[in-house]
């Protein structure tokens, strides 16, 4: 692992107005892995990506891009970029779009190396415009990939993809890792992050929450999800200590609890009619709840304490 961040922010602040989208985050990225940046919506993933794309300046902070400032055209030209909204010409073909893209860099990869890593080999004689949501994601994937950059920045690349474009989507990343380039992903899909990172760094309110490894963050936050059908009041559920949440969805009780195996003994003692029983690991949305509970139970602790 190289001693230099590829990418990196110290206490990077960016505000919009009033509004604080970054807060003081740390985070540095190294030579060939994968960090995923995880986060509720509006917890500031995009804006801190801006800030390492140049496209933001810090209002307060450090950022840098290969040791440099993101706006140099040094270290511009070593990145590679899927954001979530890309406006490309409709009229131009996938391959001028790539023939043009591959132009501003200094070592592209020959054309038919980066349809084929991207799979749209099948696209490249059909103008952008009239591609369907799920191939334009995959044109755009080219797009970013086809400068042989040493940085990726895929924000929510997936989103729209159907399975089998999504798996398409993880090898080739996966490739690209293991030829040594470092990927900066956000994602709202936890299974993305356990199938790709290296490392996760949890952001709410513009800074991060937990940072560690998928199974590490999985650790932490032990919430399972249980569904049945019974004949038991919800508010009755709801009074048992270890259950943290009760909802009632399509005629079927579902708890959210970090206790699960109590919680399904008491179920089945309290009702001999339960049925359709269902225990699942809670999703990216309970990690996020959970973490940033305890976030925030810590940071009035240390106010107290103050
Ligand atoms: N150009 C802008 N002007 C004003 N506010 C903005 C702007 N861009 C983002 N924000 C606000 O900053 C906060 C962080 O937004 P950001 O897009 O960085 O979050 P995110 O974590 O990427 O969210 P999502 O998961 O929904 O993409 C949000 O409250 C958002 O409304």
């Amino acid at each position: 692992m190289s001693a230099v961040p590829v990418a990196r922010l110290r206490g990077a602040v960016k505000r919009y107005g009033a509004l604080t989208a970054v807060n003081g985050l740390d985070l540095a990225l190294h030579r060939g892995e994968l960090l995923a940046l995880l986060g509720p919506n509006g917890a500031g993933k995009s804006s801190a990506i801006g800030l390492l794309l140049g496209l933001h300046r810090p209002d307060a902070g450090d950022v840098e891009l290969f040791g440099l400032d993101p706006q140099r055209i040094e270290a511009r030209r070593w990145i590679g970029v899927m954001l979530q909204s890309a406006t490309l010409p409709p009229t131009l073909r996938v391959r001028e779009l790539l023939r043009l893209t591959a132009s501003y860099y200094a070592h592209p990869r020959v054309l038919q190396e980066s349809a084929e890593l991207a799979a749209v080999e099948d696209l490249l004689d059909r103008p952008y415009g009239k591609l369907s949501g799920g191939q334009q994601r995959r044109v755009q994937f080219a797009l970013a990939l086809c400068g042989r950059p040493q940085l990726l920045f895929l924000d929510e690349p997936t989103v729209g993809l159907d399975i089998e474009a999504r798996q398409a989507l993880w090898a080739a990343i996966r490739r690209l890792v293991g030829e040594g380039c470092s990927v900066l992903l956000t994602t709202h899909y936890l299974e993305e992050a356990e199938a790709l990172a290296d490392r996760v760094c949890v952001m709410t309110h513009g800074r991060a929450i937990h940072e560690g490894t998928v199974d590490e963050l999985r650790a932490r936050v032990g919430v399972k999800r249980i569904r049945c059908i019974s004949t038991l009041l919800p508010e009755t559920v709801a009074a048992w200590p270890e259950v943290a949440e009760v909802r009632v969805e399509g005629g079927r009780l579902q708890l959210t609890t970090a206790e699960a195996e109590v919680v399904v003994l008491r179920l089945l003692q309290n009702d001999a009619w339960l049925r359709e029983l269902e225990v699942q690991r809670a999703g990216l949305a309970e990690a996020f709840t959970e973490l940033t509970r305890d976030a925030e139970a810590s940071s009035s602790d240390q106010r107290e304490a103050a």
